[in-house]
């Protein structure tokens, strides 16, 4: 079965897969400053929570390479994406290392390029462990609803929402996934089709529109998401039209689970109110491609996230075992598990 790393480390240099051009190409960026790493998240090259986590992390350890301010990349790389807590999360983790750091810049740079590695691997073995855990969920030929791309492209490797589909697929349950296109960028007609069409993994793309219908005609078994951002009461914020989807699951009798990696979980954030949510470029809603779609002078709104209400929610997936409600106390219980087994 084929597998690919969308970030890798090579000779110095954050490699990535450019998720811009995917499907048409596959090709890779070759980045060599904080900046260009920063620019890869904002224009997306880069996308989904983890993978830009482990990005920014390497785009610090670029900066030390280069005996530049790590104060000022530090705080250009926070400035990229709002949403996502784990950018912040990483780059907190990368700050630790370097702010008040003892030895000399050789030593800094190892220790900066171990932790980067640390983070990366650690989300590998994370998703692994989502999808494990998830497996008891997930009963044979179960027709599952997919929402944006969380799979390798949006991870380290492997994937959350979407890692659960592959690992369910990996164990022998004969699965189907229903892809939401995941307007307006596409990342579920694009990014999830392309990744479950490389594994050989059934697959079905609808309009994100379609997804009440396909419950009501299809009997969907379980909808599975990811999450950019999950408050400490359990609301999460993942890519807009997740809760339009929840909606439609809860009507269905459909369970609605999130699947994230424990670095997602913001227990500083008591609530989905409190979590910023990213606008976008009006231009990602008034054109197609080069094509304007929208009227010249229609105005137009282009959240780039929504926030779901925990009682949406049937159950949060993470590396360090399920969370279900009252949120508030399963949350912080297994953060803690998760830094245990870490430490
Ligand atoms: C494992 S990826 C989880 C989320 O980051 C994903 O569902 C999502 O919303 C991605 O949004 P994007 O704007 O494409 O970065």
């Amino acid at each position: 079965m084929s597998t690919f790393r969308s970030i890798a480390w090579e000779g110095g240099r954050l490699v990535l897969l450019d998720q811009r051009r995917i499907p048409e190409e596959k090709t890779f960026l070759e980045l060599e400053t904080p900046g260009e790493v920063a620019e890869a998240i904002r224009t997306m090259a880069v996308r989904g929570a983890p993978a830009i986590g482990a990005a920014a992390a390497f785009g610090v350890v670029l900066a030390a390479r280069r005996g530049e301010d790590l104060e000022a990349a530090d705080a250009r790389l926070r400035a990229s994406r709002p949403t996502a807590v784990n950018l912040f999360w990483a780059l907190d983790r990368m700050k630790r290392v370097w702010a008040g750091f003892a030895g000399g810049r050789e030593e800094l740079v190892g220790a900066l390029e171990a932790e980067a590695l640390k983070i990366a691997e650690e989300d590998v073995a994370a998703n692994k462990a989502i999808g494990r855990n998830a497996l008891p969920l997930i009963p044979d030929e179960a027709k599952i609803l997919h929402h944006c791309n969380t799979g390798s492209l949006a991870t380290v490797d492997y994937g959350t929402a979407l890692g659960i589909i592959r690992i369910a697929h990996e164990a022998g349950k004969k699965v189907h996934a229903f892809l939401d296109e995941t307007r307006p960028r596409l990342q579920g007609a694009r990014l999830s089709a392309w990744e479950l069409r490389e594994l050989g993994i059934p697959h079905t793309v609808i309009a994100d529109g379609a997804s009440g219908h396909v419950m009501q005609k299809f009997g969907i078994d379980l909808v599975v998401v990811g999450a950019d951002r999950i408050a400490r009461n359990g609301d999460t914020a993942n890519k807009i039209g997740t809760y339009n989807l929840a909606l439609a699951a809860r009507y269905h009798g459909v369970p609605f689970y999130v699947a994230a990696p424990t670095s997602t979980i913001d227990l500083e954030t008591a609530a989905g109110a409190e979590i910023p949510i990213e606008e976008r470029s009006p231009e990602e809603l008034t054109h197609c491609g080069p094509v304007r779609v929208v009227p010249e002078g229609s105005p137009v709104y282009n959240p780039a996230f929504d926030v779901t209400p925990a009682e949406l929610i049937t159950a949060i997936v993470t590396e360090a075992g399920l969370a279900y409600p009252p949120f508030e106390e399963s949350l912080p219980a297994l953060v803690r598990k998760a830094k245990e087994e870490r430490s």
